[in-house]
């Protein structure tokens, strides 16, 4: 271990000539920074309405539900579903936090309290239940006073609920991600569907007499098929579809958060390139915005004092790099040997590549580093596996290659991206990629 001494005698190493150190100069701010409110591009900020674009259909929707709660009524139930990053949450904490403000004017106790469920190390009812009871504790200003373990659930709800009673007039919970709550694998019934009975009960069953809601959010609104049939028969919520943005929406929704950066730091052409990408990522404003931020770090890390295109371009490269990073990386030598002998021929052939071919390139891969070969049939299942993160899709056709019925695997993810990856793996340093390319080329 390095003494204390030693440690000083690095640190100086780092001063610039001035005596000023590096770290000096990023505390006190000399470094160029492109952003004047960060908090902009921070997709966990809720912003004001007037940087909402294009959703009034779902605030309208959300609106007229809580509506309800001024006039000291129950709203109904809410199930905003559609893809990732679309605005449902935002649209609802957003009119939440409105009607908070006029209940308040009213004299009603009004909250919302919002918990996803996907972020929880476990997934089970009994976690949510406590989960759910810390933060509505933190919303009523008490302390959460049951451990996570060693209390009942019962005991847990108990406690939530007269938490409930006790501080609120009228309460709605927000529900984020609500199918990651499968509960236990032994459990007949979903985590969820036990969750949603009791939230829908409790006015009536646990002689609680706050007006107490729910808002469901999520992108799989299947979870429903799911529900015990005495949940389904008492839950019956009213949904709001959200769809996903285009490129020309994405560029509205950037547009109203260029002033998270200083005056002209956004060079032209900025805000269309991040859209562009956010269109090919499932239209995901998160990940715009995220890839925005991302442009911006790097432009403050070179020295730039505005955001060019190659900021854009670099930080969407590095995304997509340690997207495909965290899939590839997880998988087993198998399975990366047939991933990789589908992207050796797809790299050839405009991303698509047919399993028999794909198979050729495989046996000759698996000789050329002395590894085992398993069947066509396994090959194509570990690739479909990939399949399942998001990185190609399979179809089963018979045209596209010769006769006979085959697969095509059609790569989403850049197939440069893929190998890259895999080539990092020691596995294949080995592998001649030409000789490989000439076998599937000469067979498609
Ligand atoms: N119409 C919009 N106008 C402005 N910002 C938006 C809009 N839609 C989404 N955003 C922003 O995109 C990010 C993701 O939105 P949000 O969290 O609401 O997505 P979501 O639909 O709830 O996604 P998930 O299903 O992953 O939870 C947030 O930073 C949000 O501010």
């Amino acid at each position: 271990m390095k003494n204390d001494s030693e440690s000083t005698h690095a640190g100086n190493a780092g001063s610039s000539e001035s005596g000023s150190s590096v770290v000096d100069s990023i505390l006190d701010g000399e470094q160029r920074t492109v952003f004047k409110n960060k908090d902009l591009v921070d997709p966990n900020t809720i912003v004001d309405q007037d940087r909402i674009y294009g959703r009034d259909e779902q605030l309208a929707a959300e609106a007229r539900a809580f509506r309800d709660t001024l006039e000291g009524e129950r709203p109904p139930d809410l199930l905003l579903y559609g893809p990732s990053g679309t605005g449902k949450t935002l649209t609802v904490k957003a009119v939440a936090n409105k009607v908070k403000k006029r209940a308040e004017q009213k004299g009603i106790a009004f909250d919302f309290v919002a918990v996803n469920f996907k972020t929880m190390e476990s997934h089970t009812l009994d976690r949510a239940v406590w989960k759910l009871g810390y933060q509505t504790a933190k919303k009523a200003g008490i302390v959460w006073d049951i451990p996570r373990k060693g209390v009942s659930t019962d005991a847990k709800y108990v406690r939530l609920y007269e938490i409930v009673d006790q501080h609120f007039e009228s309460l709605v919970f927000i529900l984020d991600e609500i199918d990651a709550l499968t509960g236990h694998k032994n459990e007949d019934e979903p985590a969820y569907s036990r969750l949603l009975y009791s939230l829908s009960r409790v006015m009536a069953e646990q002689h609680v007499d706050t007006l107490i809601s729910t808002v469901v959010v999520t992108n799989y609104p299947k979870f429903r098929e799911n529900l015990d049939s005495r949940t389904d028969s008492s839950y019956n919520p009213n949904g709001i579809h959200f769809s996903d943005y285009d490129a020309n929406e994405l560029i509205e929704i950037l547009d109203r958060r260029r002033d998270a950066f200083k005056e002209d730091a956004l060079e032209d052409g900025v805000v269309k390139l991040v859209a562009a990408y956010g269109a090919q990522n499932e239209g995901d404003a998160r990940r715009a915005i995220d890839l925005l931020r991302d442009a911006g770090e790097i432009a403050n890390k070179n020295g730039d004092s505005k955001v060019k295109e190659e900021h854009v371009q670099s930080a969407n490269d590095s995304v997509v790099k340690n997207r495909v990073l965290e899939i590839v990386g997880g998988m087993s030598l198998q399975k990366k040997l047939s991933l990789y002998a589908a992207a050796m021929v797809a790299n050839v052939n405009d991303g698509t590549a047919p399993s028999p071919v794909v198979y050729q390139a495989y046996k000759t891969i698996c000789n050329m580093s002395n590894r085992e070969i398993y069947t066509q049939e396994t090959v194509n299942s570990h690739i479909n596996k990939a399949g399942t993160y998001g990185v190609l899709e399979s179809e089963r056709t018979s045209s596209g290659y010769k006769s006979g019925v085959h697969l095509l695997f059609k790569f989403n993810e850049p197939v440069d991206a893929v190998l890259e990856n895999l080539e990092e793996d020691s596995t294949f340093d080995d592998i001649d990629a030409e000789k490989i390319h000439s076998i599937a080329a000469k067979l498609l």
